[in-house]
């Protein structure tokens, strides 16, 4: 299977050399199209990985490749046009345009780029049949729930059929029963569209969807767990390594 990223030594320090290091010699492997999460308690690291891996920020040391190409050498232009073309985001708060309806918020991406409208359309028409939000695409974002925002926002993550898609907390705003909505559409991409998902979040039963989940702690890979397959298992999985760590008993850092 290709390794979509490859981390090897990664070193962040935020307030100049040797300041604060808030990754300390991180490495790991993703392969292409699983589905991975990240937890580990607060202050461990988890954004500074995704804003680094996504070239949102840089490393101080060490190497990254994404899909073959090393993200660390990139210029900021180049970088910019990585961001563009081969990554997606999700954040915890949506973060659409208020004054865009569902459609354009999700075409944006592409409307930057000066693709052709019925290329758009047709995207537009796939992506949000699988999340399910079809009916909403002539409303507003304050028209919408929380798990309909979410899931738009997921769409106009994916409408540049981007190589990886980066998720910061994506359910952390949600009820349980939208949170498992969202999470369900996500699994939903990953198998259907063979988009490498990579996942950032403090609650167990979020991270139980995913294939793989790496703990960070100090800044440091601490250990990983996966389930084989099995949704229960991994809970569990899960649920011995936040023990481990200091998690609490209802499954979060
Ligand atoms: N821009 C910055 N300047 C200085 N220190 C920073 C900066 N961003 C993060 N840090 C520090 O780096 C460490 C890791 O932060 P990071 O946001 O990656 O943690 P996290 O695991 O995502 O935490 P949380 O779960 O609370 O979001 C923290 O101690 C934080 O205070």
């Amino acid at each position: 299977m290709k390794n979509i990223v490859e981390v090897s030594r990664v070193t962040k320090e935020y307030g100049g050399a040797g300041a604060y290091r808030a990754l300390n010699d991180v490495s790991l492997t993703i392969h292409e199209g699983e589905f991975v999460g990240i937890m580990g308690s607060s202050g461990s690291g988890k954004t500074t990985l995704l804003h680094i891996l996504s070239t949102i920020d840089g490393a101080t040391a060490g190497n990254i490749h994404i899909d073959g190409r090393d993200i660390t050498a990139m210029k900021e232009e180049e970088a910019a046009k990585f961001r563009r073309d081969k990554v997606g985001f999700v954040f915890q708060a949506y973060q659409l345009l208020d004054n865009m309806t569902v459609r354009d918020n999700i075409a944006l991406p592409l409307s930057l780029n000066n693709v052709k409208a019925s290329v758009i359309l047709n995207g537009i028409d796939e992506l949000t049949e699988i999340l399910g939000i079809e009916e909403q695409l002539d409303k507003y974002p304050y028209e919408l729930s929380g798990g309909q925002k979410q899931r738009a926002a997921i769409c106009r993550a994916l409408i540049t059929s981007p190589k990886v898609v980066f998720a910061d907390e994506p359910t952390g705003a949600l009820d349980s029963k939208s949170a498992s909505e969202v999470l369900e559409c996500l699994k939903d991409i990953n198998s259907r569209l063979g988009t490498t998902i990579i996942m950032v979040t403090h609650d167990a039963m979020a991270a139980s969807y995913c294939d793989r989940i790496l703990f960070l702690k100090d800044g440091r890979i601490h250990g990983e767990v996966d389930g084989d397959g099995d949704k229960q298992m991994l809970f569990a999985n899960i649920l011995n390594m936040l023990a481990v760590m200091g998690g609490s008993e209802h499954g979060r850092l």
